[in-house]
């Protein structure tokens, strides 16, 4: 018998009991960090129930419109953002949130002030919402200067000074992802409970993968050793199999399949968006924090991802994150490239 396996099955760990376990190794921790998880938690689970009512939405009202109680319906996106500004600020523990939806940080107000900043995307893969496939939600958080009064630059850090990030996605379940810095552990929602419980403990990424996924439809625009190494995907020249594409256009989904299964992610630079296209603080971050902490690398074509030091919270990199070994290879095609 599988002894691990079998405790495993028999050890029902919730977030929070697994949360707790973890600040009581911290003898000094007040418990603040786990209040601010337990309202981001709080915000997934109603995110994750709006997201399941999407498509019914659709017989009481369009977004946008009114539906048949006279209330307005609010776009999926737009709805997220407020629960989790509302989750967030409602936790006494934060001073300055930074939402994709919103142009300007928000600072909370003295009295609800706590010393973590959170920055989030309340729902990634918007454009995937009307056919049903998976989205999710992106966060990441720092802690502000000691004693300091909360200031922009609080969040303008670079990704390796994040004290937690995770991501929640809403799929064929729910499954919230979750590293603090001591590795990476994965927690299933089971709705009949409304918790999440512990299913993917200790996530390590394969040290090389079988997939790369890639938005193709921009190749005509891609530098060199981007385009060299999807063609090495496809083609390659040292007897291994080709890798198979797999593409969702939701990051959290394509990021999660990459985290479980192994391979690569990209979102390069192309000529029309020299940037790339997805945002530093709240999309690259995060996900890169996750992928190293579960062993794999993310690189932006330039340096190491976290050591990105973003000036504007929204702000765009390019990125390149998986597998150690597959994120190895298109580094080596860079740094080639550079030489010449
Ligand atoms: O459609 P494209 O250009 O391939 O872009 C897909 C990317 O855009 C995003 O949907 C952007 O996120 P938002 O939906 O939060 O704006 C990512 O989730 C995804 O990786
Ligand atoms: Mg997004
Ligand atoms: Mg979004």
């Amino acid at each position: 018998m599988d002894h691990a396996a079998d405790a495993h099955r028999t050890d029902l760990m919730t977030i929070t009991r697994f949360v707790l376990n973890e600040q009581s190794k911290h003898p000094e921790s007040r418990g603040d960090f786990t209040i601010l998880l337990s309202h981001i938690v709080l915000g997934c689970k109603f995110v994750c129930s709006a997201v399941n009512k999407a498509g019914l939405a659709k017989l009481i009202g369009l977004a946008g419109e009114t539906n048949v109680q006279g209330e307005e319906q609010k776009k999926l996106d737009v709805l997220s953002n407020e629960v989790f500004i509302k989750a967030l600020v409602s936790s006494g523990r934060t001073c300055i949130l930074v939402s994709e939806e919103d142009e300007e940080a928000t600072f909370v107000e003295p009295s609800k002030r706590g010393k973590y900043c959170v920055v989030f995307d309340p729902l990634d893969g918007s454009s995937n919402i009307d056919c049903g496939v998976s989205i999710g939600t992106i966060f990441g958080i720092y802690m502000i200067k000691d004693g300091g009064e909360p200031e922009l630059e609080d969040v303008l850090q670079p990704g390796k000074n994040m004290i937690a990030a995770g991501y929640c996605m809403y799929g064929s379940s729910c499954t919230l992802v979750l590293s603090a810095g001591r590795g990476v552990n994965g927690f299933t929602l089971d709705p009949s409970l409304g918790e999440f419980i512990l299913t993917h403990p200790d996530i390590k990424i394969p040290k090389k993968g079988k997939i790369y996924s890639v938005n193709e439809g921009n190749a005509k625009n891609w530098d060199g050793p981007t385009a060299k190494y999807v063609e090495k995907c496809k083609f390659p020249k040292d007897g291994s199999a080709p890798k198979s594409l797999r593409y969702i256009g939701s990051m959290v989904a394509d990021v999660h399949r990459t985290l479980l299964y192994g391979g690569i992610f990209l979102y390069p630079a192309d000529k029309k968006s020299p940037n790339g296209k997805l945002r530093v603080l709240y999309e690259v971050f995060p996900m890169s924090f996750l992928m190293e902490q579960a062993g794999g690398q993310a690189f932006t074509g330039k340096q190491r991802a976290l050591d990105l030091v973003p000036k504007k919270i929204h702000e765009r990199s390019p990125i390149f994150l998986g597998s150690y070994d597959d994120v190895e290879e298109i580094k080596a095609l860079y740094a080639a490239e550079e030489q010449k």
